[in-house]
């Protein structure tokens, strides 16, 4: 109704021949259109455009919504702290993509502080606090410092240093940020080049930046905001290059802000996208020759003696990457939120828009009912919930492999590793090209900023890269399982994820028995046939690297990384099959609600199954025919999810503030809304754009001079 041409074209007339006018003095027509829209959505605003979507829905959002934030109570929490920030003034973002890099960063001091003050005002629960944090949504110095700096200190510090240190990052006494990265240096820890030399006459350690490659590059908060950091430095005490050690360092003064003598910082400049990683101060640090004191290495893991003699503690050096496991496993959480923030708006509105359809003026089709729609944007909903619960499983491996290791028990280090590695590194290589679809999904109205989407997109994309850039995790996973498969012939039995590898006789030769297209509904079919698939191309690996024999192993490995990956793709999708399935298996109460999530995990395996034929049908597990049965069916499966698709997105049960997109609002009155929303650009602050007398005009009357002289 609203794209009705006549209203626009007197519209663009009398801007033409205005002069410039600020917004509050624009012309009547202008203030009557805009006024209509504002009286339309006032009187739409009851009205749910979904109303029909969610009335086929044949399930209980309610209970689904148990079943996606995984407890009653973990619903309700979510639920307030969610309304808690999307009523509040302060938290609103819908300008935020307008605001200049100083605005935008003062913006999130104040949302941080606001925030704070809430929390203590409240007194908010650490669970609570956590979630406001979620909602608030502004990526901003508080991410690091309590999601990579109190976790260095009370991973890697000693008791006393943890009494010490966290009583003042708990009451932001200090605020604190991880510097690990540098300028020539990220993934490759073990070349970090900043020096922490001890010096045995003063007790102290002297950090130092001996190159500009070594300078700290990268960290988030340091630019701008932090007081102190966990700096990860070569410890050198009497002579000997001791490897990559953590420090706590002050930075700035906790009197003025000013840098203390030695140190030289600030942020690394704008990055990709408006808005979006912006609010973030990612900075850069050089040391000239800063003193600590000896009690400021992280002392948990090893020690230096006040004689400067080293001393490890017997435990794997590689817990000194803890930090970055727990963050790991915690990412993989975050792609769900993400993946269902973009399908959710993609969702709804696809339910929205109509086109085409119709050759006698009658209903143009809802978008989501082209079948080409449903199979791009189907198996994201799937991946959505599939990530959830697999991330749920990552927590609960996470919290496990904690507890053995302060138990000193160590064997599920490497299984952690491997796990939150691999996860990571798929969940947020999804979730990005995700975001990506979904706006492609939303056509043209996607790539505005009101869209909510490309924001999303450019605060996500990174994922990608920090904590461990995706490939080189990959490699990681890849390394363990060549290691698994070379232990395979001397009988060890793999555990764990990686149990399936010691069915190596059986899933070397067998065959799907999938005959029909409802066979591959059989959760068994499927489990066996991702098992086959993941194993044999782990194996060939194996095998090719052990086929170079006149190589060495590492040469053989790095020839073939780029086999390796696929194989650890295929390791961890078995990873994240499995786990819905098992998901799937438990009791879940509530109408429908078993049947959509076994719908949605099938979705999930057939999808992936049918994007990586060529690897099920290369490794021999599945025949063309059944690789074609598993496409039929995920065909019917598209059809199954149809009527739910907007409730299963209501399930996630996100706020509009929450989601910041007009093509995702809850009643789905998208047309004023994104009518509305474009009023508010700067840009059409005034009718007659600034440079247009310095320009326009000139270029305008210059061209008519031309003519009439012709
Ligand atoms: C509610 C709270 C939520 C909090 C969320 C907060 C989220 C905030 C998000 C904010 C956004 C951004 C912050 C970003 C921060 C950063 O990016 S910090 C910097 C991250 N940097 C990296 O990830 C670097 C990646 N590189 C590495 O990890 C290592 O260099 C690498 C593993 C690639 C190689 O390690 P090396 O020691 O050099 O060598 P290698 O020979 O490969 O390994 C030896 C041995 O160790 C085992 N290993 C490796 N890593 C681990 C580990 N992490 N745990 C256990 N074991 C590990 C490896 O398997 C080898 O074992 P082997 O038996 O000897 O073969
Ligand atoms: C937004 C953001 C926030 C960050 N926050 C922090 C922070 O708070 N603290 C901190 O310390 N760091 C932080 N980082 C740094 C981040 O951890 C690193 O950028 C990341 O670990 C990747 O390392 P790199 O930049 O050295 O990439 P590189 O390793 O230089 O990667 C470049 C390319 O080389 C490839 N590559 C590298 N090694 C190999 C290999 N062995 N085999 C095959 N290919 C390889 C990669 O796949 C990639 O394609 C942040 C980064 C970003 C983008």
């Amino acid at each position: 109704m609203w794209r009705g041409g006549s209203n626009t074209r007197t519209c663009k007339r009398r801007f033409f021949s205005s002069p410039t006018r600020s917004r509050h003095h624009r012309p009547p027509y202008i203030c009557r259109l805009h006024s209509r829209g504002s009286q339309h959505l006032k009187a739409m605003a009851e009205v749910d455009h979904l109303a029909a979507e969610r009335a086929t829905a044949r399930f209980d959002v309610e209970e689904m919504k148990v079943a996606w934030a995984g407890s009653r109570h973990a619903v309700h929490v979510a639920d307030r702290m969610a309304r808690l920030v999307a009523s509040d003034p302060v938290f609103r973002k819908d300008n935020r993509t307008m605001l200049s890099r100083k605005e935008l960063f003062k913006d999130t001091l104040r949302k941080a502080a606001h925030a704070w003050k809430r929390i203590v005002e409240l007194r908010l629960t650490e669970e609570e606090a956590d979630l406001l944090r979620q909602y608030v949504d502004q990526p901003g110095y508080v991410d690091l410092h309590w999601g990579m700096f109190v976790p260095a200190i009370k991973g890697q510090g000693t008791e006393e240093q943890q009494h010490k240190w966290l009583p003042l990052a708990y009451k932001f006494q200090i605020i604190g940020c991880y510097a690990q990265t540098e300028l020539g240096h990220g993934s490759n820890v073990q070349g970090l080049e900043t020096t922490a030399t001890f010096d045995p006459k003063t007790d102290e350690f002297v950090i130092h930046s001996p190159t500009l490659t070594s300078s700290k590059w990268w960290p988030g908060g340091l630019g701008k905001a932090s007081t102190h950091a966990v700096v990860y430095a070569r410890l050198i005490t009497e002579g000997k290059d001791y490897g990559i050690h953590g420090f706590i360092v002050q930075l700035r003064s906790l009197e003025d802000h000013s840098p203390l003598p030695g140190v030289t910082l600030g942020d690394i400049g704008g990055k990709f996208g408006s808005g979006a990683y912006n609010s973030m101060d990612n900075g850069v640090l050089r040391f000239d020759h800063v003193r600590i004191p000896r009690d400021q290495m992280l002392m948990r893991l090893s020690q230096v003696t006040r004689e400067g003699k080293y001393v490890h503690s017997n435990v794997p050096k590689q817990l000194l990457y803890g930090t970055m496991v727990y963050v790991r496993q915690s990412i993989v959480a975050d792609a769900s939120k993400a993946l269902s923030r973009a399908v959710c708006i993609a969702v709804r509105y696809s339910a929205v828009r109509k086109q085409f359809g119709s050759q006698d003026g009658g209903p143009e089709t809802q978008v989501l009912n082209y079948k080409t729609q449903q199979s791009r944007l189907f198996p994201l909903l799937a991946s959505a919930y599939a990530f959830r619960f697999v991330g749920d499983w990552l927590n609960w491996l996470y919290t496990d492999v904690t507890q053995k290791l302060e138990a000193k028990d160590f064997s599920t280090l490497q299984e952690a590793h491997a796990c939150t590695a691999g996860l990571k590194a798929v969940t947020t290589s999804v979730t990005a090209d995700a975001i990506e679809e979904c706006r492609k999904l939303c056509g043209g109205h996607g790539y505005l900023n009101s869209s909510g989407l490309p924001e999303l997109f450019a605060v996500y994309v990174p994922a990608c890269t920090y904590e461990g850039d995706n490939v080189v995790l990959l490699l990681q996973v890849a390394r363990i399982l060549m290691k698994t498969v070379s232990q395979l012939a001397s009988g060890k039995q793999p555990v764990g994820t990686m149990a399936y590898m010691g069915k190596v006789q059986y899933l070397m030769q067998c065959k799907s028995a999938v005959s029909s297209a409802e066979d591959w509904l059989n959760p068994d079919a499927i489990q066996e046939a991702f098992e086959a698939r993941a194993l044999r191309m782990a194996v060939n690996c194996a095998q090719n690297i052990s086929q170079a024999a006149s190589q060495e192993e590492a040469a053989g490995f790095y020839e073939r990384s780029p086999d390796l990956l696929e194989a650890a793709v295929a390791h961890i999708q078995l990873i994240i099959v499995t786990k819905f399935i098992e998901k799937v298996h438990q009791e879940i109460p509530g109408h429908g609600v078993k049947e959509q999530l076994q719908a949605l995990c099938n979705v999930y395996a057939l999808y992936i199954l049918h994007k990586h034929l060529g690897d099920f049908l290369a490794t021999g597990c599945i025949t063309p025919r059944q690789g074609a049965l598993a496409n039929e069916q995920l065909g019917k499966l598209y059809a199954q999810v149809r009527p739910n698709a907007v409730a299963l997105v209501d399930a996630f049960n996100y706020t509009d503030h929450y989601l910041g997109s007009v093509l995702g609002r809850y009643d789905g009155d998208v047309y004023p809304a994104l009518y509305e929303e474009a009023w508010k650009d700067p840009l059409n602050e005034t009718v007659v754009p600034e440079g247009y007398h310095e320009y326009l005009r000139p270029l305008i009357k210059q061209q008519q001079l031309k003519l009439s002289r012709l």
